[in-house]
């Protein structure tokens, strides 16, 4: 996880000291920030930064995703001897904190990985009313999923590569970032398994950080991926008097950024020199799915950050005089809802009856091997492309530790460095807490009426049966 500490002064480096990350010897902290001006500061200070030096730091639509709606009261609960040094800290000392959704390592940690992603309400939208349901829908889906899922762990080597590939490219971005004079420890943050976001922000803490980068693996904003690591990142901060005065700068998307569509291009430029005709191969992009209620009702950017991702990819081929054909679809829905289209199964036979021969699978929204790729694109796909009467098939590898996309990340590092600020903190009254806490009991109240009411339904209990193969 955490590599070797640093504790280098940069002194070709000049940040805005006006957040600085002294945790204060008092003993406790009810600290009220001004969120909008904040709010007004920021952006204009990102908007400018981002324009400056092509940084995407897009915003999502929704209010509670905004890292900047932080809010805390709290004691300061470091032991007075990490305090001590907290306060005196005169050092910068940078830290870059992964995050990733993680996997499980053994077929003995599928269910217990899949109950910690049901569990999340960003990934299982419940009604607020229903949100207490949460943790056991989790686990009766987890349940029922887990045969299904630990067949394709099984056929890729018996866990996820997740945990390996993403040490390894902590370590790049780490030695890049040195390469470049700009010592930093890199963590690693996995959403849904091992090492969680709270043994990252717990070793940040104990190597006394004092500038945070946060930097999602996801070039894509989601507000199931980059959305629900921010939100529990959010929540670990507000929840620590010294973490929220840490400054942070947040990059949210960077699928804009000259060199991650560069090193794509290339990745997608050598894999077509292996077609018996290369001008033939359809460039065919499979990004992994949302429902649409993500996009449609919560304002998820991911569908537009893809399209556009996908036309600056086509855009820098063209540059190199690469014409193919290209085209988007989504794969790996789960669930009774319905996810975005088209479907990455329904248009490998729609191309094959269209007679397309030669086929290029492009994976999108993430930056390692997965399952994803290595169980369901390799083996389940390149089966239904060549029944389907594809003739040609490749598929283009990860970028994993690819160097111009280590490099591009470590520069996305630097640039955002000074954008850095702390986390707002606000205090809420003992009377709006008493409040909260009554018109909790009565959600509680009619929602277990409710559900049990709907749990009985012939319609829930036929839905429920989609998550099983
Ligand atoms: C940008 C990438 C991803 C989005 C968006 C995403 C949304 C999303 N995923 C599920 C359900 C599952 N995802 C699973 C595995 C998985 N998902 C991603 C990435 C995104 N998910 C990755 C990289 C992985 C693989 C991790 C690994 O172990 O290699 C799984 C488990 C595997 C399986 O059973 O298929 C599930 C389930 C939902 C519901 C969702 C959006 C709401
Ligand atoms: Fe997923």
């Amino acid at each position: 996880m955490g590599a070797a500490s640093s504790s280098r002064i940069l002194p070709h480096m000049t940040f805005n000291q006006n957040s600085a990350s002294v945790c204060p010897r008092a003993k406790s902290m009810l600290t009220f920030f001004n969120t909008s001006q904040v709010s007004a500061h920021s952006n204009s200070k990102n908007e400018k930064s981002s324009v400056a030096r092509g940084l995407c730091l897009s915003r999502p639509v929704q209010k509670d995703l905004d890292w900047r709606m932080f809010s805390s009261v709290g004691v300061c609960i470091y032991p007075s001897d990490e305090l001590e040094s907290y306060s005196h800290a005169t050092e910068e000392k940078i830290g870059v904190i992964l995050l990733n959704l993680g996997g499980p390592e053994t077929l003995h940690d599928v269910q217990p990985f899949l109950f910690n992603l049901f569990a999340d309400p960003d990934i299982i939208r419940l009604p607020r009313l229903f949100r207490f349901l949460q943790r056991p829908l989790a686990q009766l889906i987890s349940v029922l999923r887990a045969p299904k899922s630990k067949e394709g762990y099984a056929a890729i080597g018996g866990g996820s590569p997740l945990r390996k590939i993403t040490d390894e490219q902590a370590n790049a971005i780490k030695l890049a970032l040195e390469t470049k004079e700009v010592p930093a420890n890199v963590y690693v943050a996995m959403r849904y398994w091992h090492p969680f976001t709270e043994e990252a922000v717990h070793q940040i803490k104990r190597d006394r950080i004092t500038r945070l980068v946060v930097l999602p693996l996801y070039p894509q904003y989601s507000i199931s991926t980059t959305g629900s690591s921010l939100r529990v990142l959010r929540d670990l901060f507000r929840d620590d008097a010294c973490l929220s005065r840490l400054p942070v700068a947040i990059i949210q998307s960077w699928y804009k950024r000259e060199g991650y569509i560069k090193s794509m291009a290339d990745l997608i430029e050598k894999e077509l020199q292996f077609f018996p005709d290369p001008e033939e191969a359809m460039i065919f992009f499979s990004a992994h799915g949302v429902p649409v209620s993500y996009v449609e009702d919560a304002g998820d950017p991911y569908k537009d950050q893809m399209e556009e991702c996908i036309f600056l990819i086509m855009q820098e081929l063209k540059s190199r005089g690469i014409n193919n054909d290209h085209t988007l679809a989504f794969q790996s829905r789960v669930g009774p809802v319905e996810w975005l289209k088209p479907y990455t199964d329904e248009v490998l036979v729609e191309l094959g009856k269209q007679g397309v021969k030669s086929l290029l699978a492009v994976p999108v929204s993430f930056v390692s091997e997965h399952i994803e790729t290595l169980e369901e694109i390799d083996m389940e796909y390149k089966e239904l492309a060549l029944e389907s009467g594809i003739v040609n098939w490749g598929r283009v590898p990860a970028l994993n530790c690819t160097p111009s996309f280590i490099t591009d990340l470590a520069d996305a590092v630097i640039e955002a460095l000074p954008s850095a600020m702390a986390i707002s903190t606000s205090n809420t009254t003992s009377e709006e807490a008493e409040n909260d806490i009554v018109g909790y009991a009565i959600k509680l109240l009619f929602g277990s009426i409710l559900a049990f009411i709907l749990l009985l339904s012939p319609k829930v209990i036929l839905a429920f049966r989609n998550y099983i193969p």
